[in-house]
C-alpha cells in the first residue's frame, strides 16, 4: 500500500484502540495490496486453526443501530438502512486526499475507496447524466444484455434511494449542518449535481463493502446488515473462504429490568471473526471471504469484477457458469400469439415467473427447473391459437407436473421444450461470440488505468455466455436427462 493508505490504516486503529477499547495487538491480519483488486487482507502472522483473527467493537460498526442516535429528526424507519449508511457517508466524505472530518467515524471514512470510476454503476449514472465519455460508453454498449438489464434494476434501487435522501434533505435543511464538510452547510448553494456525485461514491461504499449482521428480531428485515472497519478490507475468493463472521447470538436485544419499568438495550458484544477451523493460514498469505455463491453477473453488477477462469472451464463444468434468459423467455412468449397473456399470468399466478437460467454446472450443463418449466407451458400454447377450452386443458396439465402428480406433459411437448431450448441456446451461442470480437475490435482510446482489465471482465461475461450455451446444446444433442 502506498504511504497515504498506510497511515490511512495507522489512524484507523488508534481510532479502534483509544475510542473503541479494540484490542489491536490482538488482530492476526494486515492490509496489502492485491494487483486488479484494490487493498486485501493478509495473515499479519501464522494463523493457527479457529483463531479469532479479530474482533470490532459493535460501537465502530456503522449501520442503523450505531447511526440513528446521531439523527434525532430521523425517526426509525424513515429511511431504509442502505439510505442511512450512505447518508452518513455523503455528509462526510473526505474532501480531496484529505481525511473525513467527521468526528464520529471520520478515521474509518477515511480508509474508504475514493474513487468508483471503474464500477458500471457509475458509468450508467453517467450515461444517464449526458457526462458519458466514449470509454465508459463503449463498455455499457458492449455489455450482455441480462448484465446491462440487471445493471438497469439495480440503477432503479439507486435512484430510489437518492430520491429518498434528497427528500429528507429538503424536508429538514437543519441536516446540512450535521455535516463535516465545509462546502455542505446550508441549503442555498447546493448544487445537486455535485451531491449526486459524492451520493454515488457514498451509495457504492456501502453496496460493494456491507456485511449481513444480525441488528433486528426478524432474521430477514433488510436493516440486519452493517459497514465494519477491517473486514471491510477482505476480497471475495469464490472458493475458499477464510474468513468466518459470527453473525448469530443467544443474547439478542437484552432487555435489562431497571426502576422503574425496563429499558431495551442494544447489542453490545464486538463482531467476531474467525479464522478456518481445519487448517493453519501462513503468514503472508491472503485471507478471502466468499461474498456469496454468486454468478458473475451478480459479481460484476454489485462490485464491478468478476471471477475469471480459463478458456474451457465453463464448457467442462470446471467452472459453474450461469446464464439468465429472461429476455430470450420474454420474446418467446410475446411470439406465442393470442395466448400469451394467458401464459404471462399463468406463469405468475403459479409463482414461476422469472429466474430462468442456464449453468454448466453440475454436469450435465442444463436448464434450471424454472426455465424447464416455462418452456413446457410456452410450448404447449403457442401451438393453440387462441383454443381456450384446450388451452384450459393445457394449463391443467401442465398444473399437474408442477405439482408433481405427473414427470411430463406429453413426449410431443418434451421433445418441443428441448428443440426450443437448442434454438435459444444456438443464439446465445452466436450473440456471444459476436460480442466478444465487437468488444475487441474498436476501443476508443486514451483509456483509463483500468481499461484493459474492464475489456477483460467483459470479454469473460460474453465468453461464460458462449460456453454455458454451447455445454447445454451438447447435453441436449446427447439426449441428457435434466
Ligand atoms: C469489500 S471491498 C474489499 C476491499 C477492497 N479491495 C478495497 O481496496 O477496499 C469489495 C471490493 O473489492 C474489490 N474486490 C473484491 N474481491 C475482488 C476480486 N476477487 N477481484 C477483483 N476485485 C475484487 C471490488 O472492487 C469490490 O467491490
Amino acid at each position: 500500500m502506498d504511504d497515504l493508505d498506510t497511515q490511512r490504516w495507522e489512524r484507523l486503529l488508534q481510532w479502534l484502540r483509544d475510542k473503541h477499547g479494540m484490542d489491536t495487538d490482538a488482530l492476526l491480519v494486515e492490509p496489502r495490496q492485491v494487483p486488479g483488486a484494490g487493498r486485501g487482507l493478509f495473515a499479519a502472522r501464522d494463523i493457527p486453526p479457529s483463531a479469532t483473527i479479530f474482533e470490532v467493537p459493535s460501537s465502530a460498526l456503522m449501520n442503523v443501530k450505531t447511526l440513528l442516535p446521531l439523527y434525532p429528526h430521523i425517526r426509525e424507519g424513515r429511511l431504509s438502512s442502505h439510505q442511512l449508511v450512505s447518508l452518513h457517508l455523503l455528509l462526510h466524505r473526505p474532501p480531496g486526499e484529505d481525511d473525513s472530518l467527521d468526528s464520529h467515524f471520520g478515521p474509518y471514512i477515511s480508509t474508504l475507496p475514493r474513487d468508483f470510476s471503474s464500477h458500471p454503476l457509475t458509468w450508467l449514472i453517467d450515461h444517464r447524466h449526458g457526462k458519458d465519455d466514449l470509454w465508459t460508453g463503449y463498455l455499457l454498449k458492449n455489455l450482455p444484455p441480462m448484465t446491462r438489464m440487471a445493471l438497469e434494476k439495480s440503477y432503479d434501487g439507486f435512484q430510489k434511494d437518492w430520491k429518498a435522501v434528497v427528500g429528507i434533505l429538503t424536508e429538514s435543511p437543519a441536516m446540512l449542518s450535521l455535516s463535516s464538510r465545509r462546502t455542505l452547510k446550508t441549503t442555498e448553494d447546493l448544487d445537486l449535481g455535485e451531491l449526486l456525485s459524492d451520493y454515488v461514491w457514498a451509495w457504492l461504499n456501502v453496496n460493494t463493502r456491507c456485511i449481513y449482521y444480525r441488528l433486528r428480531q426478524n432474521r430477514s428485515d433488510p436493516d440486519n446488515f452493517t459497514l465494519c472497519p477491517i473486514l471491510d478490507f477482505a476480497n471475495h475468493g469464490p472458493e475458499l473462504t477464510h474468513i468466518f463472521p459470527v453473525v448469530e447470538s443467544d443474547i439478542w436485544d437484552v432487555t435489562i429490568p431497571r426502576a422503574p419499568g425496563s429499558v431495551k438495550r442494544a447489542k453490545t458484544e464486538p463482531f467476531v471473526f474467525f479464522g478456518p477451523s481445519d487448517f493453519s493460514v501462513p503468514e503472508g498469505q491472503e485471507l478471502l471471504l466468499k461474498y456469496g455463491a454468486h454468478s458473475n453477473r451478480f459479481l460484476f453488477i454489485e462490485y464491478g469484477f468478476v471471477n475469471s477462469f480459463d478458456e474451457g472451464a465453463v464448457l467442462s463444468g470446471r467452472f459453474p457458469g450461469e446464464v439468465d434468459v429472461q429476455e430470450l423467455v420474454e420474446d418467446l412468449i410475446d411470439q406465442a400469439g393470442p395466448l400469451k397473456s394467458q401464459i404471462r399470468s399463468t406463469l405468475h399466478r403459479a409463482g414461476y415467473w422469472g429466474e430462468w437460467t442456464l449453468h454448466s454446472a453440475p454436469e450435465p450443463a442444463h436448464p434450471s427447473w424454472r426455465l424447464i418449466t416455462v418452456l413446457r407451458l410456452v410450448c404447449a400454447l403457442q401451438r393453440l391459437q387462441g383454443n381456450g377450452a384446450e388451452a384450459e386443458a393445457a394449463i391443467s396439465a401442465w398444473e399437474g407436473v408442477i405439482n408433481g402428480f405427473v414427470s411430463q406433459m406429453s413426449q410431443s411437448n418434451e421433445d418441443a421444450w428441448r428443440g426450443t431450448l437448442l434454438k435459444m441456446c444456438e443464439t446465445i451461442r452466436g450473440r456471444a461470440r459476436q460480442g466478444v470480437s465487437s468488444l475487441r475490435s474498436s476501443p476508443p482510446s486514451g483509456d483509463p488505468p483500468w481499461a484493459s482489465w474492464m475489456v477483460g471482465n467483459l470479454c469473460a461475461l460474453w465468453r461464460e455466455e458462449a460456453e454455458v450455451a454451447e455445454a447445454v446444446i451438447a447435453s441436449v444433442l446427447e439426449g441428457k436427462e435434466f
